[in-house]
């Protein structure tokens, strides 16, 4: 019997079928892959890349898109520090139910604090012994390119004042320090999404996330 939270009085029930059984049935690891970046840095269109990429290699993932959520789990949720630190925790926990299914969960959120990326890290284990792992990539494009690209418009609206607490511009985007993955401009130039892509690919190829054994 346990108090976690605001749970009091709650049990664990464990399940015959454990996250082993299904990454030997999947040929895979479960993991969580969390790309965290500016907004317009690309991390939807690299998840989305790389959740194709390994679609094509016969493995199976799932892209938790900051945005997308807002539409839906974490629609009650708006861009203070503490609603963007609830929207990370909400977001790190279905990204460990997914990596606990064995699937390479793939988490997009511009995520600016330090201290909710780690607190994401903290949940999933070591990755050692077969157990789950968080895996973080930097999307370290530049203010500078991505408020150029501004995709969506929003930048613009966050210079004239027209949105407040706008991550690179009034609100703070801190940099991580312990990245996994760092994919940024080279000469200037970004690589291409199937580049980046390639790149996690590789890296989750060399670890051994990519077939069970
Ligand atoms: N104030 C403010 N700051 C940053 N972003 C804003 C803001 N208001 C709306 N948007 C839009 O919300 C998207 C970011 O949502 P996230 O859930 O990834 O943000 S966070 O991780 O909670 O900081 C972000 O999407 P991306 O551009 O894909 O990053 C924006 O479209
Ligand atoms: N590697 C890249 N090189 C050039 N442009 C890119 C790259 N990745 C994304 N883009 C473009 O940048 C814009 C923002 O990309 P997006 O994936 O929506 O970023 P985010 O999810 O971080 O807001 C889009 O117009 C997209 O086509």
């Amino acid at each position: 019997m346990a108090t976690v939270g605001n749970s009091t009085n709650i049990f664990w029930h464990q399940c015959a079928v454990g996250n082993v059984d299904k990454q030997k049935l999947l040929n895979q690891k479960g993991c969580l892959v969390w790309i965290t970046g500016l907004s317009g840095s690309g991390k939807s269109t690299l998840a989305c890349t790389l959740g194709r990429e390994l679609h094509s290699r016969g493995k199976l993932s799932y892209v938790l898109d900051g945005d997308n959520l807002r539409h839906g789990l974490n629609k009650n949720l708006g861009f203070s520090a503490e609603d963007r630190a609830e929207n990370i925790r909400r977001v790190g926990e279905v990204g460990k139910l997914f990596a606990d299914a064995g699937l390479i969960c793939i988490a997009s959120l511009i995520s600016p604090y330090r201290k909710d990326r780690d607190a994401c890290r903290a949940m999933l284990p070591d990755g050692t012994a077969n157990s789950l792992i968080y895996l973080q990539v930097f999307m370290n494009t530049p203010l500078e390119v991505c408020e150029e690209r501004d995709a969506k418009g929003l930048y613009k609206l966050a210079r004239a004042g027209k949105i407040k607490g706008f991550t690179g511009i009034d609100d703070p985007y801190e940099p991580p320090l312990n990245c996994e993955i760092e994919l940024k401009p080279v000469d200037g130039i970004c690589s291409t999404p199937i580049g980046m892509a390639g790149q996690v690919v590789s890296y989750l190829g060399e670890k051994g996330f990519l077939h069970y054994e």
